[in-house]
């Protein structure tokens, strides 16, 4: 089933220095199910899509639907949770506290949010810390409470906005593994923007390669990849001919520009 639909999507911002066209003719499917990676240059348009599926920006041309409905619709029926570059966690209220913060705004019942917050905390290994605060716990560690946030009240599409980028490539990869993990486990429709190529072609089924701007979509991988993958699958043939594939559409939009 497909879950979210864009055909010929386009934005233009309106700016004091002129219209900045952010994003051109984007045309693309994803499955129920799906992972799928945003890869571009900075300011291609990555997280303005994202913002575009959240109903946080309206498009000025094309369609785009989410869960069969217009991405307001989507956005009220919280068919979403959004995890960003930085955790934001509120420092002044616990981690399990934060984690409930969502679930106390839609108007879950206390034992609801307990145990919510319990089951996510738990999924994302962290269900020993739920009365620490966030100064008390490690970068990685922040980031994965901020996925358990978004988790909480189980929708059924995360997007995920570079939630690893400011991490240094040993926490990263460890969290990308978990992330996989986490994703078979409970079936999400992930997006995931990324500026790392190995972080794309390790993480998805589907990578979409941009240009710069104004944001189009120079290629669409479906990774040949199996579903199980151990972190040395990076050094296999099969992964480096896709992470060429990415390199070279990337190379391919920068000409273009
Ligand atoms: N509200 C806005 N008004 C005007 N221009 C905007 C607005 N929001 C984003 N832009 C511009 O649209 C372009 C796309 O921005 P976006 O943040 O989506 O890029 P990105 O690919 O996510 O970049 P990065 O990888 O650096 O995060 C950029 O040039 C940005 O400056």
């Amino acid at each position: 089933m497909t879950t979210i639909s864009a055909q010929s999507l386009d934005l233009t911002f309106p700016s004091p220095d002129g219209p900045v066209h952010a994003l051109s003719d984007i045309s693309l499917d994803i499955n129920e199910g799906e992972f799928v990676s945003f890869i571009g240059p900075s300011g291609c348009g990555k997280t303005t899509f994202l913002r575009c599926v959240a109903a946080l920006e309206t498009p000025t041309g094309g369609t785009l639907t989410v869960n069969g409905m217009a991405p307001d619709d989507a956005r009220k029926a919280r068919a979403y949770g959004y995890v960003f570059q930085a955790a934001g966690l509120y420092p002044w209220r616990t981690i399990g506290r934060n984690v409930t913060l969502p679930l106390e705004i839609m108007g879950y019942s206390k034992a609801d949010r307990t145990k919510r917050m319990e089951d996510v905390l738990e999924l994302v290994e962290l269900g020993n810390f739920t009365n620490k605060y966030p100064w008390q716990l490690s970068g990685g560690m922040q980031q994965r409470a901020s996925i358990a946030r978004a988790l909480a009240f189980d929708a059924p599409i995360l997007l995920m906005d570079e939630p690893f980028g400011a991490l240094d490539e040993i926490v990263r990869d460890r969290l990308n593994e978990e992330l996989l993990s986490l994703w078979k486990r409970t079936n999400k429709t992930t997006l995931f923007v990324t500026h790392s190529i190995p972080e794309a072609v390790y993480l998805s089924t589907k990578i979409v390669v941009m240009s710069p701007r104004p944001g189009r979509i120079t290629d669409i991988i479906d990774s040949p990849l199996p579903k199980d993958r151990p972190l040395d699958i990076r050094d296999t043939p099969e992964f480096l001919a896709v992470a060429h594939r990415v390199r070279e559409g990337l190379r391919t939009g920068m000409e273009a520009a």
